[in-house]
Protein backbone atom coordinates (compact mmCIF):
# COMPACT_ATOMS: atom_id res chain seq x y z
CA UNK A 1 0.00 0.00 0.00
CA UNK A 2 1.09 3.25 -0.91
CA UNK A 3 2.27 5.55 2.56
CA UNK A 4 0.38 8.26 3.61
CA UNK A 5 0.60 11.49 1.36
CA UNK A 6 0.62 13.24 5.28
CA UNK A 7 0.89 11.30 8.55
CA UNK A 8 1.62 13.04 11.82
CA UNK A 9 2.26 10.98 14.86
CA UNK A 10 2.63 11.62 18.99
CA UNK A 11 2.27 15.77 17.98
CA UNK A 12 2.54 18.07 20.53
CA UNK A 13 2.79 21.77 20.84
CA UNK A 14 2.52 23.65 24.10
CA UNK A 15 2.32 27.68 24.10
CA UNK A 16 3.97 28.70 27.53
CA UNK A 17 1.77 26.54 29.43
CA UNK A 18 -0.51 25.93 27.64
CA UNK A 19 -0.94 22.56 25.65
CA UNK A 20 -2.37 23.61 22.07
CA UNK A 21 -1.68 20.05 20.57
CA UNK A 22 -1.76 16.81 23.16
CA UNK A 23 -0.09 13.19 21.63
CA UNK A 24 -2.07 13.81 18.03
CA UNK A 25 -1.84 11.41 15.30
CA UNK A 26 -3.44 11.61 12.18
CA UNK A 27 -2.69 10.08 8.54
CA UNK A 28 -4.07 11.23 4.98
CA UNK A 29 -4.05 8.40 2.81
CA UNK A 30 -3.44 9.49 -1.02
CA UNK A 31 -5.97 11.15 -2.58
CA UNK A 32 -8.15 11.52 0.51
CA UNK A 33 -9.71 14.32 2.12
CA UNK A 34 -9.57 14.70 5.71
CA UNK A 35 -11.42 16.97 7.31
CA UNK A 36 -10.10 18.62 11.08
CA UNK A 37 -13.05 20.13 12.67
CA UNK A 38 -13.49 21.20 16.71
CA UNK A 39 -14.71 23.87 18.54
CA UNK A 40 -13.20 27.45 19.11
CA UNK A 41 -9.46 27.07 20.80
CA UNK A 42 -9.72 23.02 20.00
CA UNK A 43 -5.93 22.99 18.03
CA UNK A 44 -6.94 23.43 14.31
CA UNK A 45 -4.93 26.62 13.45
CA UNK A 46 -1.58 25.29 15.05
CA UNK A 47 -2.29 22.13 13.47
CA UNK A 48 -2.43 23.41 10.14
CA UNK A 49 0.46 25.73 11.26
CA UNK A 50 2.09 22.56 12.27
CA UNK A 51 2.48 20.79 9.11
CA UNK A 52 2.70 24.29 7.46
CA UNK A 53 6.22 24.65 9.05
CA UNK A 54 4.93 28.21 10.99
CA UNK A 55 5.25 26.19 14.53
CA UNK A 56 7.70 23.49 15.74
CA UNK A 57 6.42 20.86 17.58
CA UNK A 58 8.18 19.66 21.07
CA UNK A 59 7.62 16.14 20.35
CA UNK A 60 6.11 13.92 17.58
CA UNK A 61 7.09 13.49 14.10
CA UNK A 62 5.60 14.60 10.36
CA UNK A 63 5.76 12.04 7.30
CA UNK A 64 5.29 13.57 3.89
CA UNK A 65 4.75 9.88 1.87
CA UNK A 66 6.28 8.36 4.23
CA UNK A 67 9.85 10.32 4.73
CA UNK A 68 9.57 11.96 7.83
CA UNK A 69 9.36 15.92 7.59
CA UNK A 70 12.44 17.45 9.66
CA UNK A 71 12.40 21.00 10.53
CA UNK A 72 10.75 21.85 7.35
CA UNK A 73 9.76 25.41 6.39
CA UNK A 74 6.87 27.21 5.37
CA UNK A 75 9.36 27.91 2.12
CA UNK A 76 9.72 24.24 1.84
CA UNK A 77 6.10 23.54 1.16
CA UNK A 78 6.35 23.65 -2.86
CA UNK A 79 9.07 21.37 -2.60
CA UNK A 80 7.52 18.75 -0.85
CA UNK A 81 4.84 19.04 -3.01
CA UNK A 82 2.00 20.72 -0.64
CA UNK A 83 0.32 23.95 -1.59
CA UNK A 84 -2.05 25.98 0.98
CA UNK A 85 -4.03 28.51 1.31
CA UNK A 86 -4.44 30.71 4.77
CA UNK A 87 -6.98 32.29 6.47
CA UNK A 88 -8.39 34.88 4.55
CA UNK A 89 -7.08 35.63 1.63
CA UNK A 90 -3.63 36.68 1.82
CA UNK A 91 -2.91 38.08 -1.76
CA UNK A 92 -0.90 40.49 -2.53
CA UNK A 93 -3.06 43.85 -3.06
CA UNK A 94 -0.25 45.59 -5.31
CA UNK A 95 -0.03 42.65 -7.83
CA UNK A 96 -2.64 41.46 -10.06
CA UNK A 97 -4.28 38.34 -9.95
CA UNK A 98 -2.02 36.75 -12.76
CA UNK A 99 0.99 37.81 -10.89
CA UNK A 100 -0.53 36.76 -7.44
CA UNK A 101 -0.64 33.15 -8.86
CA UNK A 102 2.56 33.45 -10.28
CA UNK A 103 4.01 33.62 -6.69
CA UNK A 104 2.70 30.78 -5.86
CA UNK A 105 4.23 28.79 -9.12
CA UNK A 106 7.53 29.84 -7.46
CA UNK A 107 9.31 26.94 -4.82
CA UNK A 108 10.62 29.97 -3.15
CA UNK A 109 8.15 32.72 -3.07
CA UNK A 110 9.11 33.89 0.44
CA UNK A 111 11.68 36.00 -1.06
CA UNK A 112 8.94 38.19 -2.64
CA UNK A 113 8.31 38.27 -6.52
CA UNK A 114 10.76 39.31 -8.39
CA UNK A 115 13.38 37.64 -6.32
CA UNK A 116 11.53 34.47 -6.62
CA UNK A 117 11.16 34.84 -10.28
CA UNK A 118 15.24 34.89 -10.48
CA UNK A 119 15.27 32.11 -7.86
CA UNK A 120 13.32 29.86 -10.58
CA UNK A 121 15.08 27.49 -12.85
CA UNK A 122 16.35 28.66 -15.66
CA UNK A 123 13.00 27.28 -18.01
CA UNK A 124 10.86 29.12 -15.88
CA UNK A 125 12.25 32.60 -15.64
CA UNK A 126 10.20 32.55 -19.02
CA UNK A 127 7.52 35.04 -17.67
CA UNK A 128 5.27 34.04 -20.31
CA UNK A 129 5.29 30.12 -19.58
CA UNK A 130 4.62 30.97 -15.27
CA UNK A 131 1.38 33.58 -16.71
CA UNK A 132 0.22 30.48 -18.71
CA UNK A 133 0.66 28.09 -15.92
CA UNK A 134 -1.82 30.67 -13.99
CA UNK A 135 -4.44 31.23 -16.31
CA UNK A 136 -4.33 27.53 -16.50
CA UNK A 137 -5.22 27.09 -12.56
CA UNK A 138 -7.15 29.72 -12.65
CA UNK A 139 -9.24 28.09 -15.30
CA UNK A 140 -9.15 24.91 -12.99
CA UNK A 141 -10.93 26.38 -10.09
CA UNK A 142 -13.93 28.30 -12.60
CA UNK A 143 -12.27 31.83 -11.90
CA UNK A 144 -14.06 34.45 -14.89
CA UNK A 145 -11.64 34.20 -17.82
CA UNK A 146 -10.95 37.90 -17.72
CA UNK A 147 -9.82 38.72 -14.31
CA UNK A 148 -5.58 37.91 -14.55
CA UNK A 149 -4.98 41.75 -15.29
CA UNK A 150 -7.06 42.99 -12.51
CA UNK A 151 -6.48 43.67 -8.61
CA UNK A 152 -7.75 41.19 -6.23
CA UNK A 153 -9.75 43.96 -4.18
CA UNK A 154 -11.48 44.63 -7.47
CA UNK A 155 -13.30 41.51 -7.05
CA UNK A 156 -16.23 39.75 -5.56
CA UNK A 157 -14.85 37.98 -2.20
CA UNK A 158 -15.61 34.53 -3.60
CA UNK A 159 -13.68 35.14 -6.52
CA UNK A 160 -10.50 36.26 -4.97
CA UNK A 161 -10.92 33.15 -2.80
CA UNK A 162 -10.61 31.30 -6.04
CA UNK A 163 -7.73 33.26 -6.93
CA UNK A 164 -6.03 32.27 -3.71
CA UNK A 165 -6.93 28.98 -4.14
CA UNK A 166 -5.51 28.96 -7.65
CA UNK A 167 -2.20 30.17 -5.76
CA UNK A 168 -2.11 27.19 -3.33
CA UNK A 169 -2.04 24.92 -6.73
CA UNK A 170 -0.12 26.99 -8.69
CA UNK A 171 2.68 24.77 -7.51
CA UNK A 172 1.36 21.50 -9.15
CA UNK A 173 0.60 19.96 -5.22
CA UNK A 174 0.26 16.17 -4.31
CA UNK A 175 -1.35 17.53 -1.35
CA UNK A 176 -3.47 20.86 -0.47
CA UNK A 177 -4.26 22.19 3.00
CA UNK A 178 -6.98 24.45 3.34
CA UNK A 179 -7.43 26.77 6.06
CA UNK A 180 -11.13 27.61 6.45
CA UNK A 181 -11.28 27.98 3.14
CA UNK A 182 -15.48 28.63 3.16
CA UNK A 183 -15.17 31.57 5.56
CA UNK A 184 -16.98 34.75 4.18
CA UNK A 185 -18.75 32.84 1.44
CA UNK A 186 -22.28 32.19 0.53
CA UNK A 187 -24.31 28.47 0.67
CA UNK A 188 -24.11 28.34 -3.02
CA UNK A 189 -20.31 29.49 -3.05
CA UNK A 190 -19.68 26.69 -0.74
CA UNK A 191 -21.61 24.32 -2.33
CA UNK A 192 -19.66 24.92 -5.13
CA UNK A 193 -16.11 25.19 -3.46
CA UNK A 194 -17.51 21.30 -2.40
CA UNK A 195 -17.47 20.05 -5.83
CA UNK A 196 -13.85 22.06 -6.75
CA UNK A 197 -12.28 20.45 -3.92
CA UNK A 198 -13.79 17.02 -5.04
CA UNK A 199 -12.46 17.54 -8.43
CA UNK A 200 -8.91 18.19 -7.40
CA UNK A 201 -8.49 15.05 -7.06
CA UNK A 202 -5.18 15.48 -4.59
CA UNK A 203 -5.09 14.83 -0.87
CA UNK A 204 -6.90 17.31 0.87
CA UNK A 205 -6.72 18.59 4.86
CA UNK A 206 -9.40 20.68 5.54
CA UNK A 207 -9.67 22.84 8.41
CA UNK A 208 -13.15 24.27 8.31
CA UNK A 209 -15.95 25.77 10.82
CA UNK A 210 -18.83 24.71 7.98
CA UNK A 211 -19.77 21.74 9.24
CA UNK A 212 -22.01 21.10 5.87
CA UNK A 213 -18.62 21.38 3.25
CA UNK A 214 -17.09 18.87 5.70
CA UNK A 215 -20.37 16.26 5.95
CA UNK A 216 -20.45 16.81 2.04
CA UNK A 217 -16.63 16.28 0.95
CA UNK A 218 -14.41 14.61 2.98
CA UNK A 219 -13.56 10.89 3.67
CA UNK A 220 -12.67 11.23 7.04
CA UNK A 221 -12.88 13.49 9.72
CA UNK A 222 -10.62 14.31 12.76
CA UNK A 223 -11.94 16.08 15.66
CA UNK A 224 -9.78 17.77 17.93
CA UNK A 225 -10.93 19.20 21.41
CA UNK A 226 -8.78 20.80 23.89
CA UNK A 227 -5.63 19.49 21.57
CA UNK A 228 -6.69 16.33 21.94
CA UNK A 229 -8.09 14.14 18.80
CA UNK A 230 -11.50 13.03 20.17
CA UNK A 231 -12.99 11.21 17.50
CA UNK A 232 -12.21 10.09 13.62
CA UNK A 233 -14.56 8.80 11.26
CA UNK A 234 -16.65 8.94 8.51
CA UNK A 235 -18.52 11.96 8.43
CA UNK A 236 -21.73 9.56 9.88
CA UNK A 237 -19.86 8.34 12.19
CA UNK A 238 -18.69 11.59 13.37
CA UNK A 239 -22.11 13.23 13.38
CA UNK A 240 -23.53 10.52 15.63
CA UNK A 241 -20.43 10.25 18.03
CA UNK A 242 -21.33 11.84 21.52
CA UNK A 243 -18.04 12.90 22.30
CA UNK A 244 -18.43 15.06 19.47
CA UNK A 245 -21.74 16.18 20.10
CA UNK A 246 -21.00 16.84 23.98
CA UNK A 247 -17.72 18.52 22.59
CA UNK A 248 -19.99 21.16 20.49
CA UNK A 249 -22.87 21.06 22.59
CA UNK A 250 -20.63 22.89 25.25
CA UNK A 251 -19.11 25.38 22.95
CA UNK A 252 -23.31 26.00 22.34
CA UNK A 253 -23.87 26.63 26.21
CA UNK A 254 -21.11 28.83 26.14
CA UNK A 255 -22.28 30.79 23.04
CA UNK A 256 -25.87 30.72 24.53
CA UNK A 257 -24.15 32.12 27.86
CA UNK A 258 -22.86 35.04 25.58
CA UNK A 259 -25.53 35.88 23.60
CA UNK A 260 -27.63 39.47 23.85
CA UNK A 261 -30.75 39.15 24.90
CA UNK A 262 -33.28 38.61 21.99
CA UNK A 263 -30.30 37.20 19.67
CA UNK A 264 -31.53 34.56 16.95
CA UNK A 265 -29.40 31.09 17.98
CA UNK A 266 -27.08 29.69 15.63
CA UNK A 267 -28.04 26.41 14.27
CA UNK A 268 -26.62 23.37 15.39
CA UNK A 269 -23.42 22.74 13.80
CA UNK A 270 -23.76 18.90 13.22
CA UNK A 271 -26.82 18.92 11.72
CA UNK A 272 -27.19 19.25 7.82
N1 LIG B 1 0.83 31.78 19.41
C1 LIG B 1 0.11 31.39 20.46
N2 LIG B 1 0.48 31.73 21.72
C2 LIG B 1 -0.23 31.32 22.78
N3 LIG B 1 -1.35 30.57 22.71
C3 LIG B 1 -1.77 30.21 21.49
C4 LIG B 1 -1.08 30.60 20.31
N4 LIG B 1 -1.75 30.09 19.23
C5 LIG B 1 -2.81 29.43 19.73
N5 LIG B 1 -2.82 29.49 21.08
C6 LIG B 1 -3.79 28.85 21.97
O1 LIG B 1 -3.79 27.46 21.62
C7 LIG B 1 -5.11 26.94 21.68
C8 LIG B 1 -5.49 26.37 20.31
O2 LIG B 1 -5.65 27.47 19.42
P1 LIG B 1 -5.96 27.29 17.88
O3 LIG B 1 -5.97 28.66 17.27
O4 LIG B 1 -5.05 26.29 17.29
O5 LIG B 1 -7.46 26.70 17.92
P2 LIG B 1 -8.52 26.62 16.76
O6 LIG B 1 -9.18 25.28 16.90
O7 LIG B 1 -7.92 26.95 15.46
O8 LIG B 1 -9.55 27.75 17.18
P3 LIG B 1 -10.52 28.65 16.25
O9 LIG B 1 -11.56 27.73 15.74
O10 LIG B 1 -11.08 29.62 17.25
O11 LIG B 1 -9.68 29.29 15.19
C9 LIG B 1 -6.03 28.07 22.11
O12 LIG B 1 -6.22 27.97 23.51
C10 LIG B 1 -5.22 29.31 21.75
O13 LIG B 1 -5.55 30.39 22.61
Amino acid sequence: MAPAALELSGVRVRFDGLVALDDVSLEVPQDHVVGVIGPNGAGKTTLFNVVCGFVRPEDGELRRNGTRMHRHRAHDLAGLGIGRTLQGLGLFPGLTVAENVMVGASSRAKAGFLSSLFALPRADRDEAALRERALEKLAEVGAPDDIADRRPDELPYGTQKRVALARALACDPELVLLDEPAAGLSVEEIHELGGLIRRLRRSVVLVEHHMDLVMEICDEVVVLDFGKVIARGTPAEIRDDPAVIDAYLGEEVAAEANREPGAVPEPNPLSE
